[in-house]
């Protein structure tokens, strides 16, 4: 890849004080100094991010020119900005940072597999922004350093509030990437996951090219080199089910997987703390300490201990760290073909089995559809669970239409013949509102199973509803929370609600016209 970069960005290099690569200490001292933040008594740092708490996916745009018109599916998630309005911004970001006193940038990689990986740079108004930045993409060797070629630059100015009349934006927040240019430029909004999701974004444009799959999944791998992924929309449990202390963690949210195997994209981990517990989380609870940074999460005044319980400043609150602050770590993140593929759901409706074995072509069926639950806070102005179909389990990220990843996904999972299940770590009982969330230890029990091979040719009863192999024993887990009709008092209402989710499945469905004649028909078995 050559570095196609244009003049304005590197008009902040001469910056007297463009403070480069500065370590963890370093940035915590600016931190604290700076006030934009406080030493929580984990040894974290803390800070509150204001009005946005969640992503701001209608703020988000992408540079339609000759080289992206043709290949991003535009569209409500990819909106398109033209590049004069771009430019215009651009140009004005730049000169907004210039004007700082300081400024922070960060030099750094994404992607752990070296025949991959992309050499970016991250330049912050905010010092701990720039923490966030090294925690979460992969920090340079001192070697690496010297030779670093930035092929991508993330411009961060989160007080920079646009005019939406003058500058073209959907609101003061932007996120706004050019393919063309190699800039992302986030402003209006400090919420610190747009910098790592916008470069996530930017991987999904540019590994599938390099015919390398990415993918919003987590990653680990077991004793025997077994490897593992994860998919899940915010919230299913991408990083708390993949933080087992029986397997090593790769990473918490996005890889690749190409012909070498599996390869985390990013250096850290991006974990929620709502209700965290060291008693049910203790990989998570225990990596917050020095070198974390914790998002919206409340500081007792004097103490400064985090309450994590505390909603008051969002339900999205957040921790990122480094992996290394996880004690079971594979080292690069790198691994092997997935012998494994779990899809996880947050079911709000209560109806889907919590662990059912898929068929290669339900398995295609399930990763189109995506189905799931926007869960309270991650995005702005989702309150409750709000039932959502999200191809590919991330479609938020994805500039390319969906199919593109899916077909790459099934020519994998027939290569490497990978075992593939859908797990729901939703609701239970009942719908929300009436039923409960599935028991994180039921969960755990579930996967373990799945992962060691104790779901091969067990028993299975057939979902009459969903079409889906339900096993009818997991260790570990009472026999009956494993029929969602089970789970119900009401079996009328269980009825029903399963029936309408099977006819949203359908629907959606219909979007996906070029799909294979045997993947289409492996959705839920109730037609309406
Ligand atoms: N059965 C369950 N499985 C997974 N997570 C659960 C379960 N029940 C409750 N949770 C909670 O749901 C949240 C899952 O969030 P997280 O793992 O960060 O998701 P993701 O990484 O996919 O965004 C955590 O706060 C976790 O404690
Ligand atoms: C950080 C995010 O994702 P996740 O909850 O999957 O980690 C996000 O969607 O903003
Ligand atoms: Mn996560």
């Amino acid at each position: 890849m050559k570095t196609v970069e244009k003049s304005y960005v590197t008009e902040l290099y001469s910056h007297p004080y463009l403070l480069s690569n500065l370590s963890v200490p370093q940035l915590v001292e600016k931190i604290l100094a700076r006030k934009e933040g406080k030493l929580s008594a984990t040894g974290a740092v803390q800070a509150e991010t204001g009005a946005y708490t969640g992503r701001s996916p209608k703020d988000k745009f992408i540079v339609k020119d000759e080289i992206s018109e043709n290949y991003v599916d535009w569209g409500t998630v990819n909106r398109s900005i033209d590049e004069a309005t771009f430019n215009k911004l651009y140009q004005k970001v730049v000169q907004y940072l210039k004007n700082k006193s300081e400024i922070f940038q960060f030099r750094g990689y994404a992607g752990a597999d070296h025949d991959y990986r992309l050499p970016l740079q991250v330049i912050n108004e905010y010092a701990w922004h720039n923490l966030f930045a090294r925690q979460l993409f992969i920090t340079p060797k001192e070697k690496e350093l010297k030779e670093h070629q930035p092929e991508f630059t993330v411009l961060s100015a989160p007080t920079f509030k646009a005019n939406p009349k003058v500058d073209g934006t959907n609101s003061e927040a932007f996120i706004l990437v050019s393919f063309k240019q190699r800039i992302v430029l986030i402003g209006g909004t400090e919420y610190a996951g747009e910098i790592k999701k916008s470069i996530f974004s930017v991987m999904n444009y540019l590994l599938p090219q390099r015919n390398v799959l990415s993918m919003h999944c987590s990653a680990n791998v077991g004793k025997e080199g077994d490897v593992a992924l994860f998919f899940g929309l915010s919230g299913t449990g991408k990083t708390t089910l993949s933080a087992d202390p029986y397997r090593r963690l790769i990473g918490d949210d996005e890889h690749g997987w190409g012909p070498n195997g599996v390869f985390n994209i990013e250096g850290g981990c991006y974990a929620k703390c709502i209700n965290l517990s060291q008693e049910k989380e203790p990989q998570i609870y225990d990596a917050i300490r020095f070198g974390a940074v914790l998002e919206n999460v409340v500081l007792d005044n004097q103490t400064r201990i985090p309450d994590y319980n505390d909603t008051i400043l969002t339900e999205n609150t957040r921790a990122a760290y480094p992996l290394e602050n996880i004690d079971n770590i594979a080292v690069p993140s790198i691994a092997g073909h997935p012998s494994t593929i779990i899809f996880l759901t947050a079911d709000a409706s209560g109806t889907l089995p919590p662990i059912s074995k898929l068929t290669k072509e339900q398995a295609m069926y399930h990763f189109l559809s995506g189905y799931t639950s926007k869960l309270a806070g991650t995005e702005r102005g989702v309150t409750e669970p709000q039932a959502t179909f999200s191809a590919c389990f991330g479609s938020p990220f994805l500039p390319l239409a969906p199919s593109k990843y899916a077909a790459m996904l099934g020519e994998k999972i027939d290569a490497y013949q990978s075992n593939v299940f859908l797990v729901n770590t939703g609701w239970t009982g009942g719908a929300y509102g009436t039923g409960k969330r599935m028991k994180l230890s039921y969960t755990r029990a579930m996967i373990h199973a799945a992962l060691e091979g104790e779901l091969h040719g067990v028993e299975t009863t057939k979902d009459k509803i969903f079409g889906l192999e339900i096993p009818m024993h997991v260790p570990g887990v009472p026999d009956e929370v494993l029929i969602p009709e089970n789970t119900w008092l009401d079996k009328a209402a269980y009825e029903q609600t399963a029936k309408q989710l099977a006819v949203k499945f359908h629907e959606n469905f219909k979007q996906f016209t070029e799909a294979r004649e045997d993947i289409a028909n492996a959705g839920p078995i109730y037609k309406g």
